[in-house]
């Protein structure tokens, strides 16, 4: 605002504090962006210099005067007198124009330029939001009924003060010494209970305000947890934990600050009014007029203030969205030496945040200058009106002294509503995303209890299936796909990369539903089998496996509902060759690791561990073992072979691998191309064939050769 100000008295070094050239453009864009939009030439025009000596500071300038963004910077020339005379009016009716767009009310406080920003979730009035925070620390009502008890006790004892205090000093006055020995004993013992109770009410809110913020994000994190994969494909992870942290802290605000401090004072303040009204009632009147005046204003300014909340709310996950997925991707962002390109990218959602916080802080200001002008209006209204009374002799100079301190009273308590009011409709607003994905319901996996089969024999069956990802619903990603795998049995899935291989997987693990067809095991619809029971049975290793900031033995535990023991643990590491990497790390199978610390063949041979420990009746390998060098990867291959042909064990497993190599051993090898399956059979037969597989296995030899 300032800079504006600025601008519109032609004061460009004032107005530009010239930063970098990101900031000058943004700072343009945005922090003043609404003085622009009275102007038809904005395009960051008075910094750049065309023609010189004559800098020619915009497209409508003259040499003798250059425009700031609508605004003309005075130039010396004498010359240029007859054209200042044209342009006088235009820059007049400018600065008329950007008046009126600051004024309250004008262009430049809207905040619909934002409006564009996706702000999906369903408006919440205040009711509906303390309901649904009521019903998240009922289970705790009674520290809420402390609280409320504490808060009525604190406030009816603060709010009799004024009235002791003035009895106190005018029965001195008059010499009435046992009045005045009781008033003081009365004030004593009100200081002490009001001290007293804000003490237990501002800690019995504390706390239930912990147990809304607990309870708010434990039913955010596990709405979260228990949502279809799809979901997650659409929401980023920056996003969501944005909503758990910063927007959780937010709505918090509302039990042991908001509420708190508005029902103090509409306590207060009700008691005051009733006072004054008692005192003299036009005197009262007046006072509450005022104050209503300043309700008006300060229900404006709060839905105002909602407003801004959820847009920064937006903004603020945004770009904690970036700075997420920068830190994440670190490596990359150094190998390619983006720092600079990250910084401008968190800066852009910096920059609009500051943009409606510029406006939170003028409307704050605006609010606080109505503040002011109707405080002091009560009191020269009491003067003047409470003046008058007493030279008629209608009232006495203790009774105006007491109604000049309550009505002092009323009208801070009516701001501290209007303030505490403003902040519960900026946590309201920042509620609202909150609560829509409190209420997403459990992917239906979780909901239906599916059967139980006595033994899962691992007969897995595609039939006519066909797919396409919820995110990309034109693209067909698997069309009409029929398979049928034999317990026992080792499927390998090959072809080029996108061809589905992966989604086939996905949909065996149930992450995703067929569009179309189905998919059975041992027989039975996948739908109607329990969910957890299957996938206790199934063991996975992913193309990138990731690992869990815990030791190394919990990460290969993970997930494992049986009893482990450690040497469970050891046996399975030893099986995907991991033993000797794992003692050789400085803790053994106690050293903590995380996604980073360990190679890319490290991790898979944890995550193989992690699969036969499980000793799963379908073994599924996505590009399990592509990170493995030759001999780590003949090994593993050794084991899995042994694993297979172990009669006690009877496993079925799948294999995904670009590495034709990997393959070659299989029983039944299948081939895709563009999401339908194209070839299949064995090894052997697949060569003859001399489709794609035997194109693809040439190309693999050439290149090793
Ligand atoms: N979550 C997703 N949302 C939208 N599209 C996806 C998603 N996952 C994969 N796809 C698309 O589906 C197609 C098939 O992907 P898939 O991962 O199954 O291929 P793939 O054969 O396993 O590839 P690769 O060998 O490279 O792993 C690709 O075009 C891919 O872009």
């Amino acid at each position: 605002m300032a800079m504006a100000m600025a601008m519109a008295l032609g004061n460009p070094s004032m107005a530009l504090p010239l930063r970098s050239p990101f900031h000058r453009k943004h700072a343009f864009n945005n922090t003043i962006h609404g003085i622009s939009r009275f102007t038809t030439n904005t395009k960051l025009p008075f910094f750049q210099c065309t023609s010189p000596p004559n800098c020619r500071l915009n497209s409508f300038s003259t040499p003798k005067s250059a425009s700031v963004n609508g605004f003309s910077v005075h130039n010396s020339n004498p010359e240029g007198s007859e054209n200042d005379q044209v342009e006088f009016p235009k820059r007049f009716r400018e600065l008329v124009h950007f008046i009126r767009s600051i004024w309250p009310g004008g262009s430049w406080w809207s905040l619909s330029d934002h409006a564009d920003f996706i702000m999906t979730a369903k408006p919440v009035t205040v009711l509906r939001a303390l309901q649904r925070m009521w019903g998240l620390v009922a289970k705790d009502r009674w520290i809420i009924f402390a609280a409320f008890s504490a808060l009525v006790l604190a406030a009816v004892s603060e709010i009799s003060i004024p009235h002791f205090l003035t009895a106190s000093i005018f029965s001195a006055q008059s010499g009435e010494i046992v009045v005045f020995h009781r008033n003081v004993g009365l004030l004593v013992f009100l200081c002490f209970a009001s001290g007293i109770c804000s003490g237990l009410r501002g800690c019995c809110f504390g706390i239930a305000n912990m147990i809304l913020v607990k309870r708010m994000r434990e039913t955010l994190y596990s709405a979260l947890l228990f949502q279809d994969i799809s979901f997650f494909d659409n929401e980023t992870v920056g996003d969501l934990t944005s909503r758990l942290g910063a927007d959780c802290q937010q709505v918090s605000r509302v039990i042991g600050n908001d509420l708190n401090l508005i029902l103090r004072n509409v306590l207060q303040g009700t008691g005051a009014l009733i006072y004054l009204l008692v005192l003299s009632w036009p005197l009262g009147l007046c006072t509450m007029m005022i104050c209503s005046t300043l309700l008006i204003i300060m229900l404006l300014y709060g839905r105002y203030q909602k407003k801004a909340a959820k847009l920064i709310q937006e903004f603020t996950a945004s770009a904690n969205e970036v700075a997420q997925e920068t830190f994440s991707l670190m490596r990359t962002v150094r190998v390619y030496g983006t720092e600079e390109q990250e910084v401008g990218r968190y800066k852009q959602w910096l920059g609009k945040i500051a943009d409606i916080s510029l406006r939170q802080s003028a409307a704050y200001g605006l609010w606080n200058l109505s503040f002011n002008t109707l405080y002091h209006s009560t009191q020269v209204i009491a003067v003047l009106i409470g003046g008058m009374s007493i030279l008629a002799g209608h009232i006495t100079a203790e009774q105006l002294t007491k109604f000049i301190l309550y009505s002092e009273w009323l009208i801070y308590s009516t701001w501290w509503v209007g303030d505490n009011l403003s902040s519960l409709m900026q946590s309201v607003g920042a509620s609202e995303k909150v609560f829509q994905l409190m209420d997403l319901l459990p992917s239906d996996q979780f909901i239906s209890k599916g059967l139980k089969l006595q033994r899962l024999l691992g007969h897995i069956e595609f039939v006519n299936v066909s797919f396409y990802y919820a995110s990309r619903a034109m693209v067909p990603v698997l069309q009409h796909v029929n398979i049928s795998v034999h317990p026992n049995e080792v499927l390998a899935i090959v072809g080029l990369s996108g061809s589905g291989k992966s989604t086939i997987v996905n949909l065996l693990l149930r992450l995703y539903e067929p569009t179309d067809g189905q998919v059975l095991i041992d027989g039975f619809p996948l739908q109607e089998l329990d969910v957890k029971w299957l996938r206790e049975r199934i063991g996975f290793v992913g193309q990138e496996p990731r690992l869990f900031r815990m030791d190394i033995s919990s990460n290969i535990r993970y997930g494992c509902t049986r009893d482990i023991k450690q040497k469970d643990v050891e046996w399975a590491a030893k099986q995907a060759y991991a033993h000797d990497f794992i003692l050789s790390l400085p803790n053994g199978y106690k050293t903590l690791v995380d996604n980073d610390l360990l190679s890319g063949g490290q991790k898979q041979r944890i995550a193989i561990a992690r699969a036969l420990l499980r000793d799963p009746t379908i073994l599924v390998l996505d590009e399990a073992t592509s990170a493995l060098d030759a001999e780590s990867e003949h090994n593993v291959k050794n084991v899995l072979r042994a694993l297979r042909s172990d009669l006690k064990t009877k496993r079925t497993v799948i294999v995904i691998a670009h590495r034709l190599s990997t393959i070659q051993a299989a029983d039944r090898i299948v081939v895709m191309d563009g999401g339908r399956i194209v070839e299949m059979g064995s090894h052997m037969e697949l060569l003859l064939k001399d489709g794609i597989y035997a194109r693809l296995t040439r190309r693999q030899a050439d290149a090793v050769a």
